[in-house]
């Protein structure tokens, strides 16, 4: 019996799987494999999916609930799963439940943190010892967003988005338009009329401003939905794409203006009012086990 399982209470949370928004996002050129060199900057909301894992002694890997359209062997916490027992020998299983609220194909990560959160909980619950770092380059095998949910703090990235450096961006009111369409990120990535030869830009011009995402024009032509979430935001603060999209979201310099904004969008778009944060909701969970463990 593995030293968590006298600890029944840990397994019996729930863990916290938080969407990111890409505050901006430059691409500045391309790798051999053809996957994209970028600049971001990543910052966690807290709006969840929320995990729970059941222990199980046979060496086998499942969910209680699959999501449409994902069968349960490609569901990247099943995955996440197997490449941690791939990688430790760990002979016992997990079954996996998913509470789900993030949207799928809305550039808020939702598949990514999912995988994170599996990381980082099992690897934990599981008692493995690996470090966060090694967490990082595992998840990135299973998607170029999943490092920075194991890193755990608002970032600027690099490379695919796997070089992460971190930083403190304003933690601000903001309003998320989820548009009726899921957005597909390779079909973007592999459109012929995408930029991919910004200059790339310091953390100081982002500061002063530069906000731009380049996957936006491409996006924004080939789904009209998002671009009328983005003209709806508009009237309110700057509206900005995240990720490939479809989500579009504007920040704002108090709850108050957050909040007019919301009640004026929300009769007609589905939106979520949220709050940026620099540390992972994630990592405030494993402290608080850490801490009564
Ligand atoms: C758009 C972002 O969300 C910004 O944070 C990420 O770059 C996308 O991360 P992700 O959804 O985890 O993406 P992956 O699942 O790794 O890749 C999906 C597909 O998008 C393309 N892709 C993705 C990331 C990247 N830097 N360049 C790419 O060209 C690849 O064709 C890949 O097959
Ligand atoms: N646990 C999971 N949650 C969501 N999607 C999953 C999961 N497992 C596999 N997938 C697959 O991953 C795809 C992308 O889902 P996700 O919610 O991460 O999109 P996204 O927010 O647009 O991601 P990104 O911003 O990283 O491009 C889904 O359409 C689905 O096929």
């Amino acid at each position: 019996m593995t030293e968590m399982r006298n600890n029944p209470s840990a397994w019996a949370e729930k863990w916290p799987a938080p969407a990111k928004l890409n505050l901006m996002l430059r691409i500045t050129g391309r790798r051999d494999d053809g996957y994209h060199l970028l600049q971001t900057v990543f910052q966690f909301i807290d709006l969840c999916d929320w995990i729970t894992f059941h222990p199980v002694d046979e060496d086998r890997v499942g969910l209680y609930n699959t999501l449409p359209g994902v069968a349960e062997a490609d569901d990247l916490t099943v995955r996440a799963a197997q490449l941690l027992k791939a990688e430790t020998g760990y002979a016992r299983g997990v079954r996996i439940e998913v509470e789900k609220n993030l949207p799928m194909g809305g550039g808020l990560g939702g598949g990514s943190s999912d995988a994170a959160t599996t990381l980082v909980a099992l690897n934990h619950l599981w008692g493995l010892g690996l470090t966060t770092e090694r967490l990082m380059q595992l998840g990135v095998r299973l998607g170029a967003d999943v490092p920075v949910f194991v890193f755990g703090q608002a970032a600027w990235g690099e490379g695919v988005g796997e070089q992460l450096q971190a930083i403190n961006v304003p933690e601000c009111w903001t309003v998320v338009i989820r548009p009726d369409c899921h957005v597909n990120t390779g079909e973007i990535f592999s459109d012929k009329g995408l930029t991919r030869d910004s200059k790339s830009i310091r953390i100081v011009d982002f500061t002063a401003g530069q906000h731009q995402n380049d996957c936006l024009e491409v996006v924004t032509r080939r789904y009209g939905a998002v671009k009328d979430a983005l003209g709806a935001l508009s009237e309110f603060a700057e509206g900005r794409l995240t990720g490939t999209g479809a989500c579009v979201f504007a920040q704002f310099d108090s709850e108050r203006s957050a909040r007019s904004a919301y009640q004026a969008l929300a009769g007609k778009w589905q939106c979520y009012l949220v709050r940026g944060v620099n540390q992972s909701p994630l990592y405030a969970r494993l402290g608080a086990i850490k801490h009564t463990s």
